[in-house]
């Protein structure tokens, strides 16, 4: 049989490829996992130093030609720098440093370019890159502070200097209006990193509160299975042991008083549980009346005792709500989940066990 070949999905195929292999570059490895704060820094640092590097080679090699040897060593020397940084920020993924080496260098080429003028007195022109960069990598307070010292050297370099300004020709009003183009520019570029990080701040509590709501049981306030499962999922400890509680004929608590008095029950249920766990220790609502609680390390004798003093709390309390008063017992199957263990195949076993513990009378723990 031909194996079915679509065209399609070929090409979207393809076209993945070539996304993630220049996405990696940018990313410097980085493709995997969530778009992190991290990862967005390491990746608009790497994106400010590729466009330097694009521009300023070229400039660079320009610059030599029309005989503006320094100018023209000082931009290949940059580009060669953010080069450099691409190379430190895919070994070590310090984006503070790398945000340093690529701002401080600008800053210092553009004093250069005011001062000596660039090439035919055009290099004030490039002074307006600075802002977004700078407010960028150090944040409102600290990029203001710096882009207040830098427009003070500029003043002083274009006003009590003999920068090329003078020798130039422009009318006596441009060095006024470059720098006031500039404050604007500054005003703007902080204005828009000020909402930015307001909504990356909303952005970050809406999804923390998302994530909460996602891997809470709303009844009981537990975990959910599936915060119960990415918990065990991502635990570094050599081995859990799952207690995995079903209530007792939960049902006739339903028919006998109610689902409202069903749903007092297991909300209480949860925080017995709740209450009565070592202080690593989880619980999660598994299902209907169903719950699962994990301990990690520790013995299985240990997980075992810690299923019998539950079961006993819960076949102590008494359950009290709108005038009703009852008793409740639990049925455990406890299971083991380590290297030889998976996550399912104990969960399985736990299951298991606790199908036993209901055949043999309910109310008991069983680990066989
Ligand atoms: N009030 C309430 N009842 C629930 C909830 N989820 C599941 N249940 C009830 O839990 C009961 C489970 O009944 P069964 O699976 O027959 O088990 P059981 O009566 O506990 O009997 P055994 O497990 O065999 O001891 C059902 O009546 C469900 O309606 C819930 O969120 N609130």
């Amino acid at each position: 049989m031909t194996k079915d070949f679509h065209p399609i999905k070929e090409k979207k195929h393809k076209s993945d490829k070539t996304k993630s292999a220049w996405l990696t570059f940018f990313y410097v490895g980085e493709t995997s996992g969530e778009f992190s704060e991290e990862t967005r820094r390491v990746f608009i640092i790497n994106l400010f130093a590729t466009v330097g590097a694009l521009f300023t080679f070229p400039l660079g090699i320009s610059s030599l030609y029309e005989g503006k040897v320094a100018l023209g060593l000082f931009l290949i020397f940059i580009a060669f720098l953010y080069l450099m940084n691409h190379v430190y920020l895919r070994y070590t993924h310090n984006y503070t440093v790398s945000g340093n080496l690529v701002i401080y260098p600008l800053y210092i080429l553009m004093v250069f370019l005011i001062y000596t003028g660039g090439i035919h007195g055009t290099g004030h022109v490039w002074i307006y890159c600075v802002p977004a960069v700078a407010l960028f990598l150090h944040g409102m307070k600290r990029g203001l502070i710096e882009l207040g010292v830098f427009t003070f050297i500029l003043v002083m370099v274009m006003f009590f200097m003999d920068s090329h300004f003078d020798g130039a020709g422009y009318h006596s009003t441009l060095k006024s209006r470059i720098i006031f183009s500039f404050l604007v520019v500054v005003f703007l570029s902080a204005i828009y990193e000020y909402s930015m990080s307001r909504f990356n701040r909303d952005l970050k509590e809406t999804s923390a509160k998302l994530e909460l709501v996602a891997y809470t049981d709303a009844l009981t306030e537990l975990l959910n299975r599936r915060g119960m499962i990415q918990r065990l999922e991502d635990t570094k400890a050599s081995s859990c042991h799952l207690l995995l509680a079903d209530v007792d004929f939960f049902k006739r608590i339903n028919d006998e008083y109610g689902h409202d008095v069903g749903d007092y029950a297991l909300s209480t249920l949860g925080h017995l549980i709740q209450t009565a766990l070592p202080e690593d220790g989880l619980a999660a609502r598994w299902g209907g009346e169903e719950f699962l609680i994990a301990v990690c390390d520790g013995t299985e004798l240990d997980a075992f005792a810690l299923a019998e003093s539950i079961r006993q709390k819960v076949e102590g309390y008494e359950f009290n709500h709108l005038d009703q008063k009852f008793h409740m017992t639990l049925s455990f199957g406890v299971s083991t989940m380590d290297e030889r263990t998976s996550l399912r195949e104990s969960i399985t076993l736990a299951d298991n066990r606790l199908y036993n513990a209901k055949h043999s009378g309910r109310n008991q723990t069983r680990r066989d």
